[in-house]
Protein backbone atom coordinates (compact mmCIF):
# COMPACT_ATOMS: atom_id res chain seq x y z
CA UNK A 1 0.00 0.00 0.00
CA UNK A 2 1.18 3.39 -1.33
CA UNK A 3 0.22 6.77 0.33
CA UNK A 4 -0.13 9.21 -2.70
CA UNK A 5 -0.80 12.61 -0.81
CA UNK A 6 -0.83 14.95 -4.16
CA UNK A 7 -1.83 15.07 -8.08
CA UNK A 8 2.07 15.22 -8.49
CA UNK A 9 2.39 12.08 -6.48
CA UNK A 10 -0.23 10.08 -8.02
CA UNK A 11 0.59 11.14 -11.69
CA UNK A 12 4.66 9.98 -11.10
CA UNK A 13 3.14 6.62 -9.16
CA UNK A 14 1.16 5.90 -12.42
CA UNK A 15 4.58 6.98 -14.77
CA UNK A 16 5.69 4.38 -12.29
CA UNK A 17 3.47 1.36 -12.52
CA UNK A 18 3.10 1.85 -16.47
CA UNK A 19 7.12 1.59 -16.58
CA UNK A 20 7.04 -1.70 -14.07
CA UNK A 21 4.22 -3.56 -16.07
CA UNK A 22 6.20 -2.72 -19.84
CA UNK A 23 9.23 -4.26 -18.22
CA UNK A 24 7.51 -7.33 -16.29
CA UNK A 25 5.83 -8.24 -18.88
CA UNK A 26 8.70 -7.44 -21.89
CA UNK A 27 9.61 -10.79 -21.62
CA UNK A 28 6.36 -12.66 -21.94
CA UNK A 29 5.41 -14.46 -25.76
CA UNK A 30 2.45 -15.62 -24.88
CA UNK A 31 -0.02 -14.37 -28.04
CA UNK A 32 -2.55 -13.03 -26.20
CA UNK A 33 -4.71 -11.04 -29.20
CA UNK A 34 -8.22 -12.35 -29.55
CA UNK A 35 -8.14 -14.18 -26.35
CA UNK A 36 -10.21 -13.44 -23.42
CA UNK A 37 -7.99 -12.31 -20.47
CA UNK A 38 -8.58 -12.89 -16.91
CA UNK A 39 -6.36 -11.31 -14.06
CA UNK A 40 -6.34 -12.44 -11.29
CA UNK A 41 -5.49 -10.26 -8.35
CA UNK A 42 -4.61 -9.77 -4.79
CA UNK A 43 -5.94 -6.71 -4.01
CA UNK A 44 -6.96 -3.08 -5.97
CA UNK A 45 -6.58 -0.62 -3.75
CA UNK A 46 -6.01 3.17 -5.81
CA UNK A 47 -6.89 1.22 -9.09
CA UNK A 48 -2.99 2.69 -10.39
CA UNK A 49 -1.76 -0.85 -11.31
CA UNK A 50 -4.87 -2.15 -12.72
CA UNK A 51 -5.72 0.92 -14.89
CA UNK A 52 -1.99 0.28 -16.23
CA UNK A 53 -2.63 -3.42 -17.26
CA UNK A 54 -5.86 -2.24 -18.69
CA UNK A 55 -3.86 -0.01 -21.10
CA UNK A 56 -0.87 -2.74 -21.32
CA UNK A 57 -3.73 -5.28 -23.12
CA UNK A 58 -5.97 -2.79 -24.82
CA UNK A 59 -2.96 -2.51 -26.57
CA UNK A 60 -2.69 -6.60 -27.13
CA UNK A 61 -5.90 -6.49 -29.41
CA UNK A 62 -7.53 -8.55 -26.49
CA UNK A 63 -11.17 -10.15 -26.75
CA UNK A 64 -12.22 -8.80 -23.08
CA UNK A 65 -10.19 -8.09 -19.90
CA UNK A 66 -11.49 -9.21 -16.70
CA UNK A 67 -10.34 -9.30 -13.06
CA UNK A 68 -10.73 -11.28 -10.28
CA UNK A 69 -9.48 -9.98 -7.06
CA UNK A 70 -9.69 -11.04 -3.91
CA UNK A 71 -10.35 -7.78 -1.79
CA UNK A 72 -11.40 -4.37 -3.14
CA UNK A 73 -10.51 -1.47 -1.51
CA UNK A 74 -12.99 0.80 -3.33
CA UNK A 75 -12.27 3.69 -0.45
CA UNK A 76 -8.99 4.47 -1.54
CA UNK A 77 -9.89 4.39 -5.48
CA UNK A 78 -7.92 7.26 -7.56
CA UNK A 79 -8.43 5.67 -11.20
CA UNK A 80 -11.91 4.54 -11.75
CA UNK A 81 -12.21 0.83 -12.93
CA UNK A 82 -12.31 0.73 -16.91
CA UNK A 83 -12.66 -2.80 -18.24
CA UNK A 84 -13.45 -1.88 -21.49
CA UNK A 85 -16.29 -3.95 -24.01
CA UNK A 86 -16.74 -7.53 -22.84
CA UNK A 87 -14.58 -6.65 -19.29
CA UNK A 88 -16.25 -8.44 -16.04
CA UNK A 89 -15.41 -7.60 -12.96
CA UNK A 90 -15.34 -10.45 -9.96
CA UNK A 91 -14.73 -9.40 -6.20
CA UNK A 92 -14.43 -11.51 -3.56
CA UNK A 93 -14.46 -8.81 -0.47
CA UNK A 94 -14.91 -5.01 0.25
CA UNK A 95 -11.85 -4.46 2.41
CA UNK A 96 -11.90 -1.35 4.70
CA UNK A 97 -9.31 0.97 4.94
CA UNK A 98 -6.35 -0.97 6.98
CA UNK A 99 -2.79 -2.17 5.82
CA UNK A 100 -3.51 -5.75 4.96
CA UNK A 101 -0.99 -8.67 4.80
CA UNK A 102 -0.86 -12.28 4.03
CA UNK A 103 -2.35 -14.33 1.50
CA UNK A 104 0.01 -13.15 -0.87
CA UNK A 105 0.21 -9.66 0.14
CA UNK A 106 3.23 -7.74 2.20
CA UNK A 107 4.58 -5.07 3.48
CA UNK A 108 8.51 -4.68 2.97
CA UNK A 109 8.17 -8.50 1.37
CA UNK A 110 7.23 -9.86 4.97
CA UNK A 111 4.14 -11.21 6.11
CA UNK A 112 3.44 -12.80 2.53
CA UNK A 113 3.18 -16.36 3.23
CA UNK A 114 0.84 -15.81 6.26
CA UNK A 115 -1.84 -17.78 5.62
CA UNK A 116 -5.31 -15.85 6.72
CA UNK A 117 -5.52 -12.05 5.90
CA UNK A 118 -4.06 -10.13 9.23
CA UNK A 119 -4.39 -6.20 9.83
CA UNK A 120 -1.00 -4.83 10.74
CA UNK A 121 -0.83 -2.25 13.33
CA UNK A 122 0.26 1.38 12.52
CA UNK A 123 3.45 1.57 14.39
CA UNK A 124 4.71 -1.29 12.23
CA UNK A 125 4.65 1.12 8.68
CA UNK A 126 5.07 4.49 10.19
CA UNK A 127 8.36 4.21 12.27
CA UNK A 128 11.91 5.30 10.61
O1 LIG B 1 -4.55 -0.53 -6.81
P1 LIG B 1 -3.11 -0.26 -6.49
O2 LIG B 1 -2.93 0.87 -5.50
O3 LIG B 1 -2.27 -0.06 -7.69
O4 LIG B 1 -2.57 -1.50 -5.69
C1 LIG B 1 -2.82 -2.82 -6.11
C2 LIG B 1 -1.52 -3.56 -6.22
O5 LIG B 1 -0.89 -3.60 -4.94
C3 LIG B 1 -0.49 -4.94 -4.69
O6 LIG B 1 0.77 -5.18 -5.20
P2 LIG B 1 2.08 -4.49 -4.58
O7 LIG B 1 2.37 -3.24 -5.33
O8 LIG B 1 1.90 -4.32 -3.10
O9 LIG B 1 3.26 -5.44 -4.87
P3 LIG B 1 3.39 -7.00 -4.87
O10 LIG B 1 2.90 -7.41 -6.22
O11 LIG B 1 4.83 -7.22 -4.67
O12 LIG B 1 2.58 -7.57 -3.76
C4 LIG B 1 -1.51 -5.79 -5.43
O13 LIG B 1 -1.05 -7.07 -5.72
C5 LIG B 1 -1.81 -4.99 -6.65
O14 LIG B 1 -1.00 -5.36 -7.75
Amino acid sequence: MVVLSSAYEIEKRVEEMAAVITQEFADVRIDVKGKHVLLVEAIVDTGITLSTLVAHFGTKDVASFSVCTLLDKTSRRIVPLQLGAGGKYYRGFQCPDEFVVGYGMDYAEQYRCLPYIGVLKPHIYTKN
